[in-house]
């Protein structure tokens, strides 16, 4: 759709619309069927990183209805509001935008919905256990419209799979609006590319199952919670009662799990997605004027043969600055960390770069704001991988260099602690985007 492209109707008193088709979300039949109502959003003419408001207009003469006046029935709804995701700004998009498009799908009907305000970092997590996996796992249809970063669907993958599950499981279907920080699984499937923050997803059928990964970990392992004041023991996995951590976005050691964890703070989180470049200049250049740090550890690759057979092979140095495998492409919505990555195509990509100066390192980051092409610089190891494993192996005494990110959850190893990180293949959750399954 281009971005001069129109879209007009006649308002029920005659009058004459016309809106930037961008900001249309849909346009809904009534129920009696001699109107529609069109349903469109206006943006912030002061702060573009504000969410924009919703607009409701009556029409009589609109080009067909996109939905159908009993689109949202046969599934239980459940909105989430993250009240502590992105600048806190969740709980305004919902009242002003979510709401009032939902009041119209669901024709005013009390208790179509329910909605779930987060009071802490195990809101979603309980309400995932509680109400939302006891439901799918006896086949009852569910949709999630999740007002959240890329921590809400982490925290849901985490908690589907904490249990084992039935044959008559039916994956929810989740519909992602990006009021986190970086948002990156949303920028990174193929959702409309419009000014709607995602409701113009909430009337389409167009699902596809979410790829995931696990990450498991030696038995040390802790999750650092509450700005790294608190560490907990990691989830097991009911199978292998292994801890780990399931994600769909990206697995980092080096330079950028130390930026994600040295910037979840209330201090940093108030700049919204500057706080990465914020942390990430204070870690590359430090107050010293000595060099970033040279993370140490022994990295390898899982490859796997034509005929099946996997081996292990080490990245050719011992000591590293970035190392991250991500299923996705772009971790922010102009940073696009791997080019190669289509949307939801299930393939894990490695981004590798050994230890050097500040300059350097900002270099080639800012290169991945141009579209990806920091790919292309003979400094970055770029790849497809089946999976990456991290061993310690008492190289890095202090533990802030033994931090791992999944997700944007941050986990701190042992000495001789170690992490492997797999491609998994369960269908655990579809969502909402721009294209139906192939
Ligand atoms: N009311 C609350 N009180 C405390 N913590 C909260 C509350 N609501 C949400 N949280 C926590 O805040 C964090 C928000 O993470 P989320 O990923 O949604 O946002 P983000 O980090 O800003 O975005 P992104 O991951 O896309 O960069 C989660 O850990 C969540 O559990």
């Amino acid at each position: 759709m281009s971005k001069t492209e129109k879209f007009a109707f006649l308002g029920d008193k005659d009058e004459e619309h016309t809106i930037d088709s961008k900001d249309l979300v849909t346009v809904i039949q009534d129920p009696a069927g001699a109107s529609s109502t069109v349903i469109y959003v206006e943006s912030s003419k002061t702060d573009p990183a504000a969410p924009p408001q919703v607009k409701l207009s009556k029409a009589i003469s609109p080009p067909p209805p996109s939905a159908g006046p009993d689109f949202m029935s046969g599934r239980e709804t459940h909105v989430i509001v993250s009240a502590g995701s992105g600048t806190g700004q969740a709980g305004v998009f919902y009242e002003h935008a979510v709401k009032p498009v939902l009041d119209v799908f669901f024709h005013g009907a009390k208790n179509a919905y329910q909605v779930h305000y987060t009071a802490s970092v195990m809101s979603i997590i309980n309400l995932t256990n509680d109400i939302i996996f006891p439901r799918v796992n006896e086949g009852h249809l569910q949709r999630i419209i999740l007002l959240s970063g890329d921590g809400g669907i982490v925290d849901i993958i985490n908690s589907l799979l904490s249990r084992p599950i039935s044959g008559s499981y039916k994956p929810p279907q989740v519909f992602l609006l990006p009021l986190g920080t970086a948002n990156a699984l949303f920028h990174s499937i193929d959702i409309r590319k419009d000014n709607t923050w995602g409701l113009s997803s909430l009337p389409t059928d167009n699902h596809r199952p979410l790829p995931i990964f696990a990450a498991r970990f030696s038995p040390g392992a802790r999750l650092l919670v509450n700005e790294a004041q608190s560490e907990e023991g990691l989830p097991k996995d009911p199978q292998t009662g292994q801890p780990t951590l399931y994600g769909a976005v990206v697995f980092s050691w080096g330079m950028h799990a130390s930026l994600v964890a040295d910037s979840d703070t209330a201090k940093y989180r108030k700049f919204g997605v500057e706080r990465f470049k914020m942390a990430a200049t204070e870690a590359l250049f430090p107050a010293d004027g000595s060099l970033p740090h040279a993370y140490k550890a022994k990295v390898c690759i899982l490859c796997t043969s034509p005929l099946g057979d996997e081996s292990w092979r080490s990245l050719p140095r011992e000591e590293h600055m970035y190392v991250l495998a991500t299923m996705v492409s772009n971790l922010e919505k102009t940073f696009t960390i791997s080019p190669a990555s289509k949307p939801l195509d299930g393939s894990l990509h490695l981004v590798h770069f050994g230890p050097t100066d500040g300059n350097e390192a900002m270099r080639l980051m800012g290169l991945a704001y141009q579209d990806g092409k920091h790919v292309d610089d003979p400094a970055v190891g770029y790849q497809a991988i089946e999976g990456l494993r991290i061993e310690f192996e008492g190289k890095e005494e202090d533990s802030r260099w033994r931090r791992i990110c999944v997700d944007g959850k941050i986990v701190r190893l042992e000495e001789k602690g170690w992490v492997e990180l797999r491609k998994v293949d369960r269908h655990v959750l579809d969502v909402a985007c721009g294209s139906p399954a192939a």
